[in-house]
């Protein structure tokens, strides 16, 4: 199966090296630095269960890739414009798009259903480019835990202990292509499933990014460093039940109760990617990770003090560091 991964920094990195070991034809679209680095050593993914280092074909121009079987996308949210700008050369009539990104992704109205239908979501997607050149009908969700960074050019380092990736399609089928896709990630040792209720995995994986983005975004400390103190962990807290709250609004009920979610994160020692981002000099996910779901509880009318404070003074924060993209 011909996959290729569009842009493959710390989770990109990752899941190349598995899809290379689960016995993918892998390709990577990647740039700069990072593509020098792969060219001349491969890609080295350094992880828990073993280092690979694997060598995938590799390119600037997707074109030099060609169409493919199903594609990866692993960039950042502000970057979805240069993807939708740059992937045509890798569709094929029938080739599935994977988006693993955190936040309210650009599809979470397709095939949603009731008044919402197709409803967009401008802050994950601006001027709607991903929905025109993807389009909803080939777009899989990838909901990803797995604490990664990329500690230099063409590698990639799993700081987790433990990994997965959630995958479900927009209409809640259980699809082929997605399970096709699950096999490969598992048969390289990712455990993968395919969720037939994929944005109750999206709200659940996004309590992790509201209990740690924004806090560590502002004492630029790790998740486990952060939850130490009891004031900073009790905040966490209140972010999860906002969030919480928020999913049920949204009327994607969430399992389980803040503190197991707070006690896990605790012993991660990793800066969440957004402060990686924040340190790196690099356009932050606020707005489709943070700006979205206070939107949202404002919408729906559920009180979100914490997070609308801790969302402020992070935007600040991204602003004064002028890394607060609207556009790709
Ligand atoms: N890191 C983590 O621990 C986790 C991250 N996530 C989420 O996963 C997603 C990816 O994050 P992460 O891997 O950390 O991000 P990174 O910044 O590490 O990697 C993104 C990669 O995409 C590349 N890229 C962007 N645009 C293009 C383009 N047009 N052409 C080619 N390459 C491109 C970047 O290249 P360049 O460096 O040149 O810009 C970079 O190599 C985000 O939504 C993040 O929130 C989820 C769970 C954990
Ligand atoms: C913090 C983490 C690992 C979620 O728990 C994450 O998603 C990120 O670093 O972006």
């Amino acid at each position: 199966m011909k996959v290729c991964i569009f842009g493959a920094g710390a989770i990109g990195g990752h899941l190349a090296g598995r899809l290379a070991k689960g016995g993918a034809e892998l390709s990577i679209v990647a740039r700069g630095a990072n593509l020098a680095a792969m060219q001349a050593n491969g890609l080295i993914v350094r992880a828990p269960d073993g280092d690979m280092q694997v060598r995938p074909s590799l390119a600037a121009d997707p074109a030099a890739l060609g169409r493919q079987d199903a594609v990866v996308v692993c960039t950042k949210v502000p970057a979805l414009g240069s993807v939708a700008r740059a992937i045509g050369p890798l569709l094929g009539p029938e080739t599935p798009v994977v988006f693993v990104t955190n936040g309210i992704p650009w599809w979470y109205y397709a095939s949603h259903g009731g008044a919402e239908e197709g409803r967009r979501v401008p802050e994950a997607d601006p001027g709607d480019l991903v929905w025109n050149a993807v389009g909803p009908a080939r777009a899989i969700g990838g909901v990803i835990y797995s604490a990664c960074a990329q500690p230099e050019p063409g590698v990639a380092q799993v700081v987790s202990a433990t990994s997965k990736l959630i995958l479900g399609e927009p209409d809640n089928l259980r699809t082929d292509r997605a399970v096709a896709l699950a096999s490969l990630f598992k048969q390289g040792g990712l455990p993968c499933s395919v969720s037939e209720k994929i944005r109750v995995e999206v709200w659940a994986k996004l309590l992790n990014n509201l209990l740690s983005g924004p806090i560590c975004s502002l004492n630029r400390r790790t998740m486990r460093d952060s939850l130490a103190d009891p004031v900073v962990r009790a905040a966490a807290t209140q972010l999860v039940e906002e969030g919480i709250a928020i999913a049920r609004a949204m009327g994607q009920p969430v399992p389980g109760g803040a503190e197991e979610r707070i006690a896990q994160a605790a012993g991660i020692n990793h800066k969440p990617s957004i402060l990686q981002d924040l340190e790196a000099g690099r356009p932050m996910e606020v707005d489709a990770l943070f700006q979205v779901p206070l939107r949202l509880a404002r919408e729906k009318g559920i009180p979100a003090p914490m997070l609308a404070l801790t969302v402020a003074l992070m935007t600040q924060a991204a602003e004064g560091a002028g890394l607060l993209p609207r556009a790709a």
